[in-house]
């Protein structure tokens, strides 16, 4: 039976790649293609056994002077860029020709809260969410969120000494992904729901457990069920809509739903931003129209979003960070230096302390050019669009990948994205993740294992990066804590 359904799966494949693929090809797959059939199968990447970070090099190296070039890939054919004029022009100049991004997951249950993750919205609805969610990641929002950062920060280095006094070398080994989540998972509770979840106390509290099973995305389509069950009543409820301020996410959705969140003000804005303004700014939008956009549903998804990836996508950076920081001792020293300038006598950094680490912004920007948490950026073209310079032809429907992994050159650095579509939490992501590593490097010396793998080998799954399982690091106290 089973060697039936593997025959039949063989000759299922080989047919529709060697006749159905082919014929039918559009006819716009011309001179500009670039095959990688051969050196990288549905197969070879269904396997593992190449990921699409190899592919995206090999393309790359093999485009030569070409500035961009189509790539027979399934579903369908995509063009792929190379030329950082050409991709200005996709991301923020004709951006109304490419306000979509391609589906990443799909979710056969047409009205599951899922549909409505910020990422997913397509055209004016995402304009109507993005629009009215954007004033929640103003500076002025994320400073009150410092106090998160701070108080989880110091709690996370304390039960780190601790550990580290245990042990009879006084150091502690600590497996890196799992150390840092306990610090994120804690402040993304804190700052998105409101709430403890006792994760710096306790690793496998509930909270971390539900979280890991939410991290992977093959479970995606439990989220919902996993977290609205009664056993875990305050997650993904709306219940703030009394007087009551807290500084979360849910209480500026909820703010931003009564039109009571002051729209973005160009202060607010760095200066790609303010390139990349929507253009078709609807920004009249009257409150009850807000009511209307921000259902409880969509507050629902942003809640979910938001939960991912500042648990995820922050873990992963930091980590990255304090593995670099570990191979890289004099930058640490130097680091160490700079924060020590800074830093309050109790150990906590406010904001301002923060934008005068300009040395730790250097650091987490290679680290984040080095491991970015994308390997690849798209976005769909909602109609036909022709660039007369170079000659692209983009036909409706078709996807515009950018990979940000391949080298293409020293000047192109995207591990948020860029323009009106670029990634909505990066201030939020960038002050969480210096304050952390701040803290880190303030309380401790990183040093490698003789576990630690050198060099790093990336996880690609799909188009994200993660670190690779059981990274290990040691941490020496160089402080008492009080
Ligand atoms: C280091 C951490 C993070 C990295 C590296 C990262 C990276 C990215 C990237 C590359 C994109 C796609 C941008 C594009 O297509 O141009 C994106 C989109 C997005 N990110 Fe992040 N992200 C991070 C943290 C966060 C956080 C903390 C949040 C929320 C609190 C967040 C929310 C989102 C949302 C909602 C989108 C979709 C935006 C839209 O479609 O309008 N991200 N992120």
């Amino acid at each position: 039976m089973l060697v039936a359904f593997v025959l039949l799966f063989v000759t299922c494949y080989l047919f529709y790649n060697l006749f159905l693929v082919k014929s039918s090809k559009p006819k716009w797959l011309g001179e500009q293609e670039i095959n990688t059939s051969a050196s990288f199968s549905t197969l070879d990447m269904l396997l593992g056994r190449k990921t699409v970070v190899d592919k995206d090099h090999h393309i790359y190296n093999s485009m030569g002077t070409k500035k961009f070039c189509v790539v027979d890939e399934s579903p369908s054919p995509i063009i792929l860029l190379k030329d950082l004029d050409l991709i200005k022009k996709v991301f923020i100049k004709d951006f109304d020709y490419f306000t979509d991004r391609r589906d990443f997951f799909t979710v056969s249950d047409k009205k599951s809260v899922l549909n409505k993750l910020l990422g997913m919205l397509k055209g004016e609805e995402w304009k109507n969410v993005r629009q009215t969610v954007s004033p929640t990641f103003t500076t002025g929002k994320i400073r009150r969120m410092m106090v998160h950062f701070n108080g989880v920060g110091q709690q996370w280095v304390k039960m780190l000494a601790e550990k580290a006094k245990e042990s009879p070398t006084g150091s502690a080994k600590i497996d890196v992904l799992s150390t840092v989540n306990q610090y994120t998972l804690e402040v993304i509770g804190n700052s998105v729901f409101g709430m403890r979840t006792g994760t710096i106390q306790d690793p496998n509290s509930i909270f971390a457990q539900k979280a890991g099973r939410m991290a992977n995305m093959d479970r995606i389509t439990d989220i919902i069920k996993l977290n609205l069950s009664p056993r875990y009543p305050q997650i993904f409820k709306i219940t703030v809509e009394g007087d009551v301020k807290q500084n979360d996410f849910q209480q500026l959705l909820i703010e931003a739903r009564k039109g009571e969140l002051k729209a973005l003000g160009s202060d607010d804005l760095d200066s790609f931003e303010k390139e990349a303004e929507i253009r078709d700014n609807n920004s009249n939008t009257k409150f009850s129209d807000k009511s209307k956009i921000l259902t409880d549903e969509v507050i629902i998804a942003q809640g979910v979003v938001f939960f991912l990836a500042g648990f995820t996508a922050v873990s992963n950076f930091i980590s990255f960070a304090a593995y670099s920081l570990a191979l890289h001792q004099d930058i640490q020293d130097k680091l160490r230096e700079e924060v020590g300038r800074v830093v309050k006598e109790d150990g906590s950094l406010d904001y301002d302390d923060l934008a005068q680490l300009t040395y730790l912004d250097m650091v987490a920007s290679e680290v984040l050019r080095k491991f970015p948490g994308a390997a690849r950026l798209d976005r769909v073209c909602m109609k036909d669009y022709r660039d007369p310079e170079t000659g692209l032809f983009v036909p409706k429907n078709t996807a515009v990948v950018i990979p940000v992994h391949a080298e293409r050159s020293p000047y192109s650095y995207l591990p948020f994205g860029q323009g009106p579509r670029n990634c909505i939490g990066k201030r939020f992501a960038i002050i969480e993740s210096q304050a952390a590593i701040a803290n880190l490097v303030h309380n401790f010396r990183i040093d490698p294992t003789e576990k630690t793998p050198v060099p790093l080998q990336a996880r690609f799954i799909a188009a994200q990066t993660f670190l690779p399982m059981d990274l290990e690091l040691m941490l020496t106290p160089l402080r008492k804590q009080t």
